[in-house]
């Protein structure tokens, strides 16, 4: 199963146009590799539990909405304990990397996957690797066990530490050959499990009986394919005590704005649903809808109009929204991301000219509260979420699987491949119902022109021709295009 030394996607078809995208197996590679019973059939815990482990061929539909000739779609593997699994916990030796920006649960979920480990499999020699990809070759291992980490759920951050750069394939893999790691468990964002998939590929063609998994992690919520990633719940949360302290300035005085700005580089959804959930914002600006700021229709007018009418206004900003005005950063982060300019900054100083220009008094409060949201722990629905990524992912590791990423489809855990979470960023679409009822609720302008709105439609029927060609499309023919909310985490 290989071309250019890359391995080829595992499709299994069945009836009605269903679709398997299956995820890559030790077995695809290794022959005649031995079974074991899973020592889960013997735990109290779990022998009770009718139907504990996971049928073969059980699997998760991508699209939940259909008609009723739609063809079945795209499946993904369904996540959970296999009767038969691919290590002896003896063998197991297990590591845990976190990589990319801090995000709440990342210590929740490297403490269950160590527990799981632990505790589900009898696997006791499990290492964390400190300081992200590179410190898998240019720092020291810390030995994790669940004394080590029974109670790091409650602080925000990881544990391991984590960092940006530093991806060398062939010394990573060198790192866990010489270390005899057979199950690497790597927690980050969208080029964390870019890396993951290089190492995977690696791994393979060297023929080590080495598991690669990823565990999705991202504050933006920009990875595809999943419902929501951990820690955006919690982010959404946090996001409420800057929006309120802003809300609370800015009707307290003559003129008042609140502007907060939160974090979303290439996607708004923290701002979208931050705002959603507030029922305080009159304005939400996010990198997916393009603005502009003077003239009819644009940001100033609006603004002016809100504080004529009600005397403040509280404006929320995604850190990426509106680059396209500022002038372009050539700087990237160690990891090739761009670095961005300070948006809530650079909008501040032009709504103070503005006004400055009309003669018109303003209070204007900029918080910014990005870095303080991004530190918490996991909140509660985020702990539970982190749990059973974890136990999922491990399940995974020890049945053998490979070259996957944990994630939950449609409120199920299941496994993608690699080449599905990394083919394109999750975002904002403008023109799905869901930022429609963020602009009914804040009744902001949509700073859409007319033509836009025409070329909008048109590539929009032009994408339904080309996807009722293509059922591997995402929006693919299954789901009615009305139907398609690809906005909802
Ligand atoms: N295309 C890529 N191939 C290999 N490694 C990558 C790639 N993109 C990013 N990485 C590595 O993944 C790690 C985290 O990436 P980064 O973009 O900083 O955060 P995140 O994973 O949260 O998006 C870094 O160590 C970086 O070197
Ligand atoms: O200042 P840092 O640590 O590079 O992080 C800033 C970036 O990290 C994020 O919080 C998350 O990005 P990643 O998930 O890609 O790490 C972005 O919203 C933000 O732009
Ligand atoms: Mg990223």
């Amino acid at each position: 199963m290989e071309s250019n030394g890359i391995s080829e996607q595992k499709i299994v078809t069945g009836d009605s146009g269903y679709i398997l995208q299956d995820v890559p197996h030790l077995s695809d590679y290794i022959p005649d590799l031995p079974t074991y019973s899973n020592p889960l059939q013997d735990n109290p815990a779990y022998a009770v539990v009718k139907q504990y482990f996971v049928h073969v061929d059980d699997s998760v539909p991508q699209k939940i909405v259909v008609h009723k000739d739609s063809p079945r779609g795209i499946h993904f593997r369904r996540a959970g304990p296999r009767q038969k699994i691919y290590f002896e916990p003896d063998e197991v030796r297990a590591c845990i990397v976190t990589c990319g920006g801090l995000c709440p649960g990342l210590n929740t979920v490297i403490r269950e996957i160590v527990y799981s480990l632990y505790h589900m499999y009898g696997v006791t020699r499990v290492l964390g690797i400190d300081g992200g990809y590179r410190g898998f070759y240019a720092r020291n291992t810390i030995p994790l066990t669940p004394k080590v980490v029974n109670d790091i759920h409650k602080r925000g951050g990881t544990i391991l530490g984590t960092s940006r750069g530093g991806h060398d394939t062939s010394k990573i893999v060198h790192s866990i050959q010489d270390r005899g790691i057979n199950q690497v468990y790597i927690i980050g964002g969208d080029g964390t499990q870019k890396g993951a998939s290089v190492i995977f590929e690696e791994i393979r063609r060297r023929g080590l009986k080495v598991v690669v998994a990823g565990i999705p992690k991202t504050i933006d919520n920009d990875i595809p394919v999943i419902d929501r990633s951990f820690g955006f719940d919690t982010a959404v949360e946090e996001a409420q005590r800057a929006i309120n302290a802003a809300h609370v300035e800015a009707e307290s005085v003559e003129n008042g704005i609140g502007l907060v700005k939160l974090m979303g580089r290439y996607s708004g959804f923290i701002a979208m649903y931050a705002t959603l959930a507030s029922r305080d914002v009159d304005c939400c600006l996010i990198p997916e809808s393009p603005f502009y700021l003077d003239g009819k229709g644009g940001l100033y007018e609006y603004i002016e109009k809100q504080l004529k009418e009600n005397g403040h206004m509280v404006i929320v900003i995604a850190e990426g929204a509106g680059q396209e005005l500022l002038s372009e950063s050539m700087q990237q982060d160690a990891s090739g991301n761009k670095l961005l300019q300070d948006v809530g900054l650079w909008i501040s100083q032009g709504i103070k000219d503005y006004f400055s220009k009309q003669k018109m008094t303003i209070n204007l409060k900029y918080i910014d509260p990005t870095y303080m949201i991004r530190a918490v722990p996991g909140n509660a629905s985020d702990n539970v979420y982190c749990t059973l990524l974890a136990q999922s992912v491990v399940h995974g590791a020890m049945a053998g699987y490979t070259g996957f990423t944990s994630g939950l489809v449609n409120g199920r855990q299941t496994y993608i491949p690699f080449y599905r979470i990394n083919e394109k960023q999750h975002k904002v679409v403008i023109t799905d119902r869901m930022w429609a009822r963020l602009l009914s609720s804040t009744n902001q302008p949509s700073f859409i022109t007319n033509k836009e709105v025409i070329e909008d439609r048109k590539e929009h029927i032009s994408g339904e021709e080309k996807n009722a060609e293509n059922p591997n499309d995402e929006n693919c023919a299954d789901v009615a295009p009305e139907n398609v909310n690809d906005s909802i985490p």
